[in-house]
């Protein structure tokens, strides 16, 4: 028995803190005690340039990542999505929350949108993979960048930068955003990045054993965790972070088979996308699979045009 309060290392911004609680609250149901420490980190502080420009690797990791290493925390809670790919040697991630729908949502601020009948709206994001299949999608709408947090964008869009902001329901479900949903898109077209709508436990590999065990019995969800490693080697194996537009997606098929579609959406309207079904145990070598078959297939071109 875990006796001693586990300390959760968080970002600041409201999403973080519902997510941090959250498996405080998973924790506690499983009689551990957490207490949440709050650190603030690069991709918090740098609003006014792209992510892409940033550069995706580790901003919003890097500063809770410090604190596993020296022990300040025992565990950091990540958005799966936010996580690069590849870790250091030293950090693993030992849980994954059931997944929430993953889909992306409009939100609006003006009551009665509809994508019907606005044709030339505009659309707020900030995520490469959102503006190329949007513009495949909706090829009349304008795209406009937005950065910051939930609240920030949101703010942001009703100031009249926006109709309507593209997001991931999770978050905005999470924030109590749903009444602001005009439209829910559809997963086949706009398949999500990988992890998107799991929350994902990150710790330092000399963390405690009885610790992490303990962790992972009261948050880990299997099924979940299947999937999303599965959608990461696919990422891992594309070398690429959230600034890419990549997009993988694994589900269970009623058989227990994983189902995992990815590929990358092309600036040009055009994607080039892969889909197997395997057993569970495949999962993350199809996903492997996947990025090899996306790169040897125009993929390779596209993310050199991104770097260039
Ligand atoms: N990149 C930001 C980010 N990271 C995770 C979420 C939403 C919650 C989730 O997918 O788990 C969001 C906001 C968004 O994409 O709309």
């Amino acid at each position: 028995m875990v006796e001693r309060t586990i300390k959760i290392g968080t970002r600041k911004s409201k999403l973080a803190l519902w997510q941090a609680e959250y498996v405080k609250t998973l924790l506690e149901q499983n009689g551990l005690n957490g207490e949440l420490v709050l650190i603030e980190t690069k991709g918090d502080k740098i609003l006014d340039r792209s992510l892409s420009k940033i550069g995706s690797k580790g901003v919003f990791t890097e500063e809770l990542e410090e604190q596993l290493r020296n022990g300040d925390i025992d565990i950091a809670v990540h958005s799966a999505k936010d996580m690069q790919a590849s870790l250091g040697d030293d950090f693993e991630l030992i849980a994954f929350t059931e997944r929430e729908e993953c889909h992306d949502v409009f939100v609006s601020h003006k009551d009665g949108f509809t994508v019907d009948t606005e044709k030339e709206f505009v659309i707020g994001t900030s995520s490469v993979r959102r503006v190329a299949m949007l513009k495949k999608h909706f090829p009349n709408a304008k795209i406009v960048d937005v950065r910051g947090n939930l609240q920030t964008r949101i703010q942001k869009m009703e100031d009249g930068l926006c109709d309507v902001l593209m997001l991931a329901y999770a978050g905005v479900h999470r924030m109590g955003y749903n009444n602001m949903i005009v439209h829910s898109l559809p997963l086949d077209t706009f398949t999500p990045a990988a992890g998107q709508g799991c929350v994902a436990i990150e710790s330092a590999t000399s963390l405690d054993t009885e610790v992490r065990n303990a962790v992972r019995n009261a948050i880990n969800n299997e099924a979940t965790e299947t999937c999303v490693r599965s959608e990461r080697a696919f990422l891992k194996e594309l070398q690429g972070g959230c600034s890419i537009p990549a997009f993988c997606l694994a589900t269970w098929t009623e058989d227990k088979k994983i189902n995992i579609t990815g590929g990358l959406a092309k600036p040009n309207a055009s994607e080039i996308r892969y889909t197997y079904t395997c057993s569970p145990e495949e999962g993350e070598n199809t996903g492997t699979q996947i990025a090899k078959d996306t790169l040897a297939n125009g993929g390779k071109e596209v993310l050199a045009a991104l770097k260039g």
